[in-house]
């Protein structure tokens, strides 16, 4: 038997640590900036690898830049199609970039755009939404100038720093306690303080990484773990079992520390405000909420409906969403445990006085669930998304099932990062 055949790195287009310069055009959705450059003509004849298909420009991916930006960038790695390079130099800075406040920053895979305004920002994220929704849906609508978080730092209500055991050597004493070092799976970056993390969240952060170090040089962790803080009302809770009370509005939800709930909280007024106006106009007396985790959308809407039911898969997450209807004297609202396309088979709201919100997580609907929302089909759709890209993805089939889209509303609920959340409207 043959032994498998060792994989060369590539050195075609570049050789390793080449630098080149180019000039970043836009950013990826994972916020990395792309440019292309001419294919260099010399460094073909040392190619191990066929050539690619483009023989014109080549796309090469620098993180930390800007669109507009002029860069000097060093090549760490040939891929199939593209180069990935570390930016070594800004030469030309865009108008928009400034200094980033966190000194993790850069080595940090928690947050892409610190070093971008806020509002370039925000009008980034608008633009992505946009082309998103011409390319992956093939739709050319409106999108609304995305909706700010009025807290831009300090906002997050939950983080979940990471440790290893020591390894070589190394003491507890110092062990790195924080988040993914930036472009790897498995390096961890010590981080002592998160700015994006509440000032809660900061102090408990820095009573609980000695906790943890101790406990680590004691032999009481078998492997590495990841910790959870989560921030309600300025309580902070490392228990993934304890009960957390949030206040949106004039509600007060509760949860359980290990289920899902957002984690910006300063923005939840708007957005919730903006969902309920939308479920509302469309004159719709029914609401559904579909992956309704413990009520958020349903309990803050139902008071614009005569009857609303909410269905979701964490069983935990339903329990609560039914008391928190009892708690905040919400008497119309009911909810299931179940997979979402459940909802269907017992649903006696009339369709075409039914509106449905729907907020999967990040890998969107299924085609379950799609098919027999469609073979139902509600009068009017609010689909809440913290993917854009899974959300006109699954667009193109509301299209084909006869839904038009009447509004688009970006919301940042996760500044200084590359994520967003999206709501779009659809009507039949
Ligand atoms: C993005 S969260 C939204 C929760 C809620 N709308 C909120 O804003 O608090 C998605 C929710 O979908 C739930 N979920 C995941 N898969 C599901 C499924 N197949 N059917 C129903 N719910 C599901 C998760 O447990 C989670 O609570």
């Amino acid at each position: 038997m043959g032994r498998k055949k060792q994989k060369q790195p590539r050195d075609f287009p570049f050789p390793y640590h080449a630098e080149i310069e180019l000039e970043i055009t836009t950013l990826t959705n994972r916020g990395i900036g792309l440019g292309r450059v001419p294919l260099p003509r010399e460094t073909s004849s040392l190619s191990t690898s066929p050539e690619p298909e483009s023989s014109g420009a080549w796309v090469v991916m620098v993180p930390f830049c800007l669109p507009g930006e002029r860069v000097r960038a060093r090549v760490f790695r040939n891929q199939k199609n593209f180069s990935e390079a570390d930016l070594v130099e800004v030469l030309t800075a865009s108008p928009e970039r400034i200094a980033p406040p966190c000194e993790f920053f850069g080595r940090c895979g928690g947050c892409q755009y610190q070093h971008f305004t806020y509002d370039g920002q925000l009008a980034w994220k608008r633009q992505q939404v946009v082309e998103l929704l011409q390319h992956m849906a093939d739709i050319e609508h409106p999108v609304n100038p995305v909706i700010g978080s009025p807290e831009q730092f300090g906002y997050r209500s939950k983080i979940t720093p990471h440790f290893q055991l020591p390894r070589d050597g190394q003491s507890a004493e110092d062990l790195p306690i924080g988040f993914l070092r930036q472009g790897t799976r498995f390096d961890i970056v010590d981080v002592p303080r998160c700015l994006i993390a509440t000032d809660a969240i900061n102090e408990r952060l820095h009573t609980i990484r000695p906790e943890v170090r101790a406990k680590v040089a004691a032999g009481g962790y078998k492997k590495g773990a990841t910790l959870l803080l989560r921030d309600a009302s300025g309580t902070v809770t490392t228990d993934y079992d304890t009960v957390v009370t949030e206040t949106v509005g004039d509600l007060q939800l509760h949860f359980l520390a290990r289920d899902f709930f957002q984690n910006n909280p300063f923005i939840l007024p708007a957005f919730t405000g903006y969902v309920r106006e939308q479920a509302a106009a469309s004159g719709a007396r029914h609401l559904v909420d579909a992956y309704c985790g413990s009520g958020l959308f349903a309990l803050t809407a139902a008071s614009a409906f005569e009857q609303v039911q909410g269905i979701e898969i964490s069983e935990s997450s339903v329990r609560f969403a039914t008391e928190n209807a009892a708690a905040n004297d919400i008497t119309n609202a009911t909810f299931q445990a179940g997979d979402a396309s459940a909802i269907f088979a017992g649903l006696t709201f009339p369709a075409d006085d039914t509106v449905i919100i729907i907020d999967p997580p990040r890998k969107g609907c299924d085609e379950v669930f799609l098919n027999q929302l469609f073979d139902y089909g509600p009068k009017a759709v609010i689909y809440v998304s913290c993917d854009p890209a899974t959300q006109m993805r699954d667009l193109v089939h509301f299209k084909t099932a006869g839904y038009t889209l009447t509004d688009v509303q970006p919301f940042d609920l996760f500044p200084q990062t590359r994520h967003l959340e999206c709501v779009v409207t659809l009507r039949r």
